[in-house]
């Protein structure tokens, strides 16, 4: 009796995965065209990340130097088929795209997290969202804040003060406080900036951000009911929690601001030469001649460079307070709802940037003789005041700004993001090739900014690659950090500004000593890029010098 069961029973199995395979015939067909490796049975490549998170990118960054991989590779995950993608006009086919917006299921270890914040969500939500987000990033609204990113950036360099002369790893500093600079900006919220929450925070999203990565790239910790029973899923739990206090503390104290009619907003400041520059800017969006200060190739145009007039009085509010008035108001947002957001951008907003600004001043360690030039740029127009950075300042910081957008170049804070296939796709870079519905496209951003072909010595850092003459001659997918398209990065003139302003400030007052060389660091594959070998600096106080 038993026997016939077992046996009806691995009929059955046998029978389904027959089945299951056929149903994957088309994906099968065209995969096997694919340049990549074949993989084993069941597991397919999994054993290629069964590493450490700096092994996988040395690993995989290697592999993109075979003859077969020059514009995509394949790579199976258990059944699940990934292709990565570096030329510049395939990858514009994705991200330019209406259709190919959702993201491929890697994302969902985001959802106990995120909900269906802004990152992860889909369809009729994501483009309702986005649609109400996207207009509290706009120039008007972060101009508000330069006084708040002028002084967190004298707090940043008052802690780092103690550490003068020594070295220390400058990520924890960078981190707490764009973390601070978030809730003061972004949110609205002072009181909740104090005291040590926010390295807490930090600390936290880094060590659920490492389960979550390992969930992605290790197929056994992917299905839940295995995952929870282990070590990780408690880790994850722990610090989630410590994460959800953070961000709950803070939509609570907004609402009950609000509640209240407590006025909270950052005035706007109306001074003659702050309209002057506002105008200045706009001239220059029109004329689509200067982009870079957004971290964006020229010509690439996204729902974030609207012209002014687009942008009404009344919609000028920071994120948190422009989401509750419209909950007040009754746009069918509910509490929850605004809590996932202020979660995805409490994320997408201090790790990304506290990852640029720790690579940046590393590079300038690392790499003396450009440190110099930022110095000499910077004293041109600082001499020795400790006046505030202006926004005009900051448009004309052109060197530093070079800098900042090789560090993204070389060092993505998102090295690679991933959408799911909603329909065949004809690659433009090889027509005789097509990627099948269903499977995980990866954008490899890491690999594209590294390609010989578009960067000249690419491993070297040269911020002459972003001279305008150098970069229009590049495809307009070629520098991507902030993703582009319909899905990109909704903080990206938020974060260009707020690194602008706190570099500018610590390379003010200190110098970064000789450090070690790039060729030596050891980067980690993470959602946010890492190093493994920790981000050491030493700073020395600078003498001041008259302009
Ligand atoms: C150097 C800093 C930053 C970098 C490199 C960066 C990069 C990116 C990238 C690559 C994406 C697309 C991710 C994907 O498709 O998986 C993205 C999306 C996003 N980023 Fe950023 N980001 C930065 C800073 C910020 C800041 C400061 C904020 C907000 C304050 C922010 C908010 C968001 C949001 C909400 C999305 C989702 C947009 C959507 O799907 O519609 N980011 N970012």
């Amino acid at each position: 009796m038993f026997l016939l069961l077992s046996v009806m029973v691995a009929a059955a199995a046998a029978l389904y995965y027959v089945k299951w395979r056929m149903s994957r015939q088309h994906m099968y067909e065209l995969a096997e065209k694919l340049p990549g490796e074949r993989g084993l049975p069941l597991i397919g490549n999994a054993m290629r990340f069964a590493l450490s998170p700096n092994k996988i990118l040395h690993t995989l960054y290697d592999m993109s130097f075979q003859d077969d991989f020059q514009d995509l590779a394949k790579i199976w995950l258990g059944h699940r088929l990934m292709v990565i993608l570096v030329n510049p006009k395939d990858i514009e086919l994705i991200l330019s795209s209406n259709v190919h917006l959702r993201k491929s299921p890697e994302y969902r270890y985001f959802e106990p997290w995120f909900g269906n914040g802004l990152l992860i969500s889909y369809g009729d939500t994501w483009k309702t969202h986005r649609k109400m987000i996207a207009p509290t990033f706009h120039l008007n609204v972060l101009k508000r804040f330069m006084d708040e990113f002028n002084k967190n950036s004298k707090r940043v360099i008052d802690r780092m003060n103690t550490e003068e002369g020594k070295p220390f790893d400058c990520h924890d500093y960078m981190s707490e406080i764009m973390v601070e600079t978030l809730l003061e900006t972004v949110m609205g919220v002072k009181q909740a900036a104090q005291g040590r929450n926010c390295l807490t925070y930090a600390l936290s999203v880094m060590d659920v951000c490492d389960i979550m990565h390992a969930r992605q790239t290790k197929i056994w910790l992917r299905p839940d009911s295995l995952f929870k029973w282990t070590y990780m899923a408690k880790e994850f739990d722990k610090h989630l929690g410590i994460i959800m206090n953070l961000t709950n503390k803070v939509f609570m104290k907004k609402k009950d601001d609000y509640s209240q009619n407590r006025v909270t907003t950052l005035p706007v400041k109306e001074e003659k030469e702050e309209k002057k520059v506002e105008k200045k800017i706009i001239v220059e969006d029109a004329k689509n001649n200067d982009k870079f200060s957004y971290g964006q190739s020229a010509g690439l145009k996204d729902d974030l460079d609207v012209d002014d007039n687009e942008i009404g009085e009344k919609k000028r509010l920071p994120f948190l307070e422009a989401m509750i008035e419209r909950a007040h108001n009754g746009d069918g947002l509910t509490d929850q709802e605004i809590k996932n957001q202020v979660n995805t951008i409490m994320f997408e907003g201090h790790d990304t940037t506290a990852a640029g600004s720790s690579f940046f001043l590393c590079v300038m360690g690392a790499r003396p003789d450009i440190q110099e030039k930022v110095l000499e740029e910077i004293d041109s127009i600082f001499g020795d005041s400790d006046r505030e950075v202006t926004f005009q300042d900051t448009l004309e910081l052109k060197y530093l700004e070079r800098c900042i957008m090789e560090t993204l170049r070389l060092f993505p804070p998102v090295p690679a993001i991933s959408r799911e296939l909603e329909h065949d796709l004809q690659l433009a870079s090889r027509p005789d090739l097509v990627i099948p519905t269903g499977c995980s496209v990866i954008v490899g951003t890491f690999k594209l900014h590294r390609r010989p072909d578009i960067y000249p010595n690419p491993e070297v850092f040269n911020p002459d690659h972003f001279l305008p003459e150098n970069a229009a001659s590049r495809h307009y997918y070629s520098f991507i950090p902030f993703s582009a398209g319909p899905r990109s990065c909704v903080g990206r003139k938020y974060a260009m500004l707020k690194l602008k302003i706190l570099l500018a400030n610590i390379m003010r007052q200190f110098k970064v000593k000789p450090g070690k060389p790039m060729e030596e660091w050891r980067l980690q594959a993470d959602i946010i890029l890492k190093r493994t070998d920790g981000f050491d600096v030493a700073l020395e106080r600078r003498k001041h010098v008259k302009a």
